[in-house]
């Protein structure tokens, strides 16, 4: 489990990090979304204690970091891919952090196996695609067996094949009871990864949810209905406090309520449905009406 209470961290008279309070929870996936600069590293650095708080804690497991006995064990992180020794094989990097922490020898050629790269192990860390670094950094997040992981980013650089592959750990890992924050700008692919989502700008927290409630949330999440009484419907719905549109004469499109809303209240006027269904909004479209009003390294729209 993370805390993260009243979080705050700045830089001069930058603030990346403002008065985050946060608790991850055991047994899921959540993604950590933000434009760029949003302070999601700068978080996650605070977490494994990198950096140090200008106010407030980030707890592991109910405590900072530096007070954890074996951190490995209980924190695992995959940060910066690239910041491996370039001149050391993928395997010495693995052992030279087991050996320091009380990790037996064993454990490296498991999780070496674990990320595919049981046969690249011996190869030095600056020869290494991005991918197979990627993987390596996992490996090294691995190693403790930890309760606790935390991903930045942890699909840059990996192929498709590579990028089903994190998917599938980060489910597995979150079903076997551990907490995984993951960060990621792909939309698409954290839609199907994560379970909750938590949203940053400009360093202050805009949404801590569940993925399906941020969905429904969306203005694009839509129900829509097919009935031969479009009209009378429009007025019932309206009058509930739904917005409504008309698409067509038999056809509308109603927003703000879950479709069981719209079912009976069709139901209770007595209006006869052809067809009912929810149209979800995409977590990409979710997310860009939440944060339009965050993004600070933004180009400029066409035509804006
Ligand atoms: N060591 C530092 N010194 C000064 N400013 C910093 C430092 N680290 C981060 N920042 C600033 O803090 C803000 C948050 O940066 P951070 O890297 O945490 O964002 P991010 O959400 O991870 O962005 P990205 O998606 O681009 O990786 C940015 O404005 C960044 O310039």
């Amino acid at each position: 489990m993370i805390s993260l209470r009243d979080l705050t961290k700045r830089y001069g008279d930058r603030v990346a990090v403002d008065d985050l309070s946060l608790e991850l929870k055991p047994g899921a996936v959540t993604g950590f979304l933000g434009p760029n600069g949003a302070g999601k590293s700068t978080t996650m650095r605070l977490v494994l204690g990198l950096d140090r708080p200008s106010a407030g804690t980030a707890l592991v497991g109910g405590v900072p970091y530096h007070r954890i006995k074996n951190p490995l064990r209980t924190v695992g992180a995959l940060l910066d891919a690239r910041a491996l020794h370039p001149g050391r094989s993928g395997r010495a990097h693995l052992l030279a952090l087991a050996r320091s922490n009380g990790i037996p020898r064993r454990r490296v050629d498991e999780v070496l196996e674990m990320v595919g790269m049981a046969g690249a192990a011996g190869k030095r860390a600056g020869t290494l695609s991005l991918g197979m670094s990627q993987r390596l950094g996992i490996a090294a997040a691995l190693l403790g067996d930890p309760e606790v992981l935390l991903f930045d980013e942890p699909v840059n650089g990996l192929d498709p094949d590579g990028v089903r592959w994190v998917r599938g750990l980060m489910r597995s890992l979150a079903a076997e009871g551990r907490t995984v924050f993951v960060s990621s700008h792909l939309m698409s692919e954290m839609q199907l990864t994560a379970d909750h989502l938590v949203v940053i700008g400009k360093g202050r927290l805009i949404m801590d949810a569940p993925l399906a409630e941020v969905i429904a949330g969306s203005s694009l999440t839509a129900v829509l209905v097919r009935t031969p009484h479009a009209g009378d419907l429009a007025v019932r719905l309206r009058a509930a406090g739904i917005r409504v549109d008309r698409l067509g004469e038999n056809e509308l499109e109603a927003t703000g309520a879950p479709v069981e809303r719209v079912g009976d209240l069709a139901y209770e006027a007595g209006i006869r449905l052809h067809g009912l269904r929810t149209r979800e909004a995409s977590l990409e479209q979710a997310y860009q009406e939440l944060t339009s009003g965050s993004v600070e390294y933004g180009a400029e729209r066409a035509g804006a």
